[in-house]
């Protein structure tokens, strides 16, 4: 078992739901970038997603897309991003989840890559851009490193697909709650819940749901049909607003979903 399946499951059996939020590296310059890591794991985070800033970033919205031109913009690259973090992982003890598209890390070199990952202390990776008929360049390599690839399903995936990537699942499984790119949203998709309940079924690691939530209101309620949920755009927009006291006060509406069932 890897740290993201152990932490997880010490967590979910202590009646706990798992809250991830998500941090674009090299927003605010990549100096910020341990403080912030560090305090999302003290407001109670289960793990942190760091996303990589990239020019063509096409599963994200306008939110992440600007924090990625502003961290492209005072220099920030992936080698920059895993030294820094090879630097800060010891204050850190959650699992760290790296996510980024194929085409920087094919450029990077997959095992350089992955590697430098491993030396960062890296838990898993999230790449929306490859699927599963594609994973095996680079697949074994994660894995052998003790880094786990978590997989994607959306509302459009077939049932037998999601049941196949389901299977091959390690980590977490993270189920996209929305049709389109990442962001905040005011209204979800009225299935969104039955959808929910059916993924879980299919799977027998932790579903997290993730896209469009912003609101203790949203991971509430999201968080009864699944195992937690991922918070990436509005997480962004609070630390870019230096609103420290709301990411805490967000984090903090996960607990007590468990009573609410
Ligand atoms: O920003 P949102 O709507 O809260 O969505 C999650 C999210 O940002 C994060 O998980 C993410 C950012 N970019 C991605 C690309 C693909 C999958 C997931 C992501």
């Amino acid at each position: 078992m890897n740290r993201i399946e152990q932490q997880f499951s010490k967590r979910l059996s202590n009646g706990e739901k798992l809250f991830i939020p998500y941090i674009m590296a090299g927003d605010g310059g990549l100096d910020v970038l341990g403080e912030r890591l560090a305090l999302l794991e003290e407001f109670g985070a289960s793990a942190i997603e760091i996303g990589i800033p990239f020019s063509d970033p096409v599963a994200d919205g306008p939110t992440i897309q600007k924090a990625g031109i502003r961290a492209l913009q005072v220099g920030t690259t992936l080698r920059d991003v895993l030294d820094e973090l090879k630097e800060v992982r010891p204050m850190i003890s959650i699992p760290l989840i790296m996510m980024t598209y194929m085409n920087p890390i094919m450029a990077y070199g997959i095992e350089k890559f992955v590697s430098k990952c491993k030396l960062a202390g890296i838990d898993g990776c999230i790449i929306p851009d490859l699927p599963i008929e594609e994973e095996g360049m680079i697949v074994d390599q994660l894995e052998g490193a003790g880094i786990e690839l978590i997989r994607l399903v959306t509302m459009t995936t077939p049932k037998d697909r999601i049941q196949k990537i389901a299977q091959k699942g390690r980590g977490f499984l993270y189920t996209v709650t929305v049709k389109g790119i990442t962001g905040v949203r005011n209204e979800f998709n009225g299935d969104l819940s039955a959808f929910l309940k059916g993924v879980k079924e299919s799977s027998s690691i932790p579903v997290l749901a993730g896209f469009g939530v912003s609101t203790p209101e949203q991971v509430k309620k999201l968080s009864r049909d699944c195992d937690g949920v991922v918070v990436g755009s509005k997480i962004v927009e609070l630390f870019k607003e230096e609103k420290v006291s709301e990411i805490k006060h967000l984090i903090h509406s996960i607990k007590g979903t468990e009573i609410m069932k």
